[in-house]
């Protein structure tokens, strides 16, 4: 399976053209990093990518088909601030079981502690709500994970845990990941290429 963003296109309403003509693939199982200074547009390609913007030109196609819009997306965006992320109003549990209920297997392998499931977002640690967050992504019906700064405020061992977590569940089930990342440490550890938005992206 492939996730490729053809020939895209994109420009926030009055502002330049972040990027055009910007192709990229990902396939099944394939880690790829992806870096650029910061303004780029990476984050605003990872949304387009995970269908939460559209592209003002161009397509962005899974195996060659459009993606249903209406159906659990299976192109998974996590990003940097697992706070804006979920409902401030809901209990863990209900933020954690929103599209599909996550095995016990995965909630120890990502540390998820019991009790936190009673707990409403505000009084997790930003490190314990991001596990959920990750966990959420993570559902059967998920092809690729976008991964967009997303342990990035999180301590060394909270990173390692919850990338060993999604390395392990993504590689079992042949999840294709882009790493977006300004840790060139990790983007280097964790992928098997990595694409500058510098040399892809051409902005006009
Ligand atoms: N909703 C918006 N409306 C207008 N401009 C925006 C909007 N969101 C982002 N931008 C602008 O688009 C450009 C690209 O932003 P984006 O967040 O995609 O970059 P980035 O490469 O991810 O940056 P960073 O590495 O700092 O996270 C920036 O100049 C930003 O100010």
């Amino acid at each position: 399976m492939q996730l490729e963003a053809k020939n895209i296109g994109f420009r926030y309403e009055g502002g330049p053209w972040l990027f055009r003509g910007l192709n990229i693939t990902i396939a099944s199982g394939e880690i790829v990093g992806l870096v650029g200074p910061s303004g780029l547009g990476k984050t605003t390609l990872c949304r387009i990518l995970s269908g939460y913007q559209q592209p003002l030109e161009g397509s962005v196609t899974l195996n060659g088909s459009a993606i249903a819009r209406q159906t659990y997306h299976p192109v998974q965006l996590v990003f940097q601030h697992p706070e804006q992320a979920v409902n401030p109003r809901w209990k863990m549990r209900k933020v954690l079981n929103e599209s599909w209920q996550p095995d016990p297997k995965l909630l120890e392998l990502l540390g998820i502690d019991k009790e936190w499931l009673n707990r409403y977002p505000s009084e997790l640690s930003g490190g314990e709500l991001q596990r959920f967050c990750v966990a959420r992504a993570l559902g059967p019906q998920t092809r690729f994970l976008i991964a967009d700064e997303m342990t990035t405020m999180l301590d060394a061992i909270t990173q390692a845990q919850i990338w060993h977590a999604v390395l392990e569940r993504c590689a079992h089930s042949e999840v294709g990941i882009l790493v977006v990342s300004h840790d060139a440490a990790l983007v280097k550890r964790l992928c098997q290429r990595v694409i500058d938005l510098r040399e892809i992206g051409t902005p006009s």
